[in-house]
């Protein structure tokens, strides 16, 4: 059964309170906290790795007594170069760039292998049917929504058709959006099928994050609802 998830990007946070702002996110209602992993090769910005991410994990662990699922999307050249030590700082879900990579099948068993979750991401300008042959072995897609690099961009509303298309073919499959969601651009991820939201701006510049999780939310619940009905109908 699928689920809405909001995953607010840390990349709009105040770095200098890593911590205490993943906790506000938590609290307001994340699903996810997701960890912008940028090299400033594959995409033309430098965030972090996984010694923040650890840092964080080792913070969360003695701060907070609620569950939480870190989101590690790595923007990064040969990803699998980073696979234990994601593992090892305690990310939950490791995406990547099916752009970095030559043995996507190959990277997947290894993040596997290293008990984290899978997912690929793609870029704007990348054909949707270049993950078909791996779809299988994922736990989640990430159709990006803008260039990656930067938060704060414009939502790419013609991403959309890549989303009614893999919702088409996998009905379970957990499909996050990434870049420019907001009020304003949730009805039309919702509605092609994403349940996997993520959103920086947004959230971290609402006056009320947990107001704005809750719209993100109930979008996409509505939605899977209104799909739900039109599979009892046919
Ligand atoms: O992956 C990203 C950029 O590469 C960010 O997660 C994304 O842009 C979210 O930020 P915003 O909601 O501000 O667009």
């Amino acid at each position: 059964m699928l689920k809405p998830k909001i995953a607010p990007s840390m990349l709009s946070c105040d770095f200098s309170q890593l911590g205490e702002e993943a906790i506000r996110m938590i609290d307001s209602g994340a699903d996810y906290l997701h960890m912008d992993v940028m090299d400033g090769h594959f995409v033309n910005n430098l965030t972090f790795g996984a010694p923040v991410v650890n840092c964080l994990n080792n913070y969360l662990q003695k701060n907070t007594k609620k569950e939480y699922v870190l989101d590690c999307h790595l923007m990064v050249s040969n990803p699998e170069k980073w696979v234990e030590d994601f593992a090892k700082s305690g990310a939950t879900i490791f995406t990547f760039h099916i752009e970095a990579t030559e043995n996507p099948s190959e990277l997947i068993e290894k993040i596997k292998s290293n008990g984290m979750k899978v997912s690929i991401a793609i870029k704007p300008k990348t054909d949707v049917s270049i993950i078909f042959p791996f779809l299988d072995k994922l736990d989640m897609v990430l159709i990006m929504t803008v260039e990656p690099g930067f938060g704060g961009q414009s939502f790419m509303k013609d991403m959309m058709k890549k989303v009614e298309i893999l919702r088409e073919k996998l009905p379970n499959l957990d499909i996050q959006v990434d870049g420019g969601l907001s009020p304003k651009t949730i009805d039309f991820a919702s509605k092609a099928g994403a349940n996997v939201i993520v959103a920086g701006t947004s959230i971290f510049k609402s006056d009320d994050p947990a107001e704005t999780i809750q719209i993100l939310k109930d979008s996409v619940q509505n939605n899977l609802i209104d799909k739900d009905k039109d599979k009892d109908k046919k």
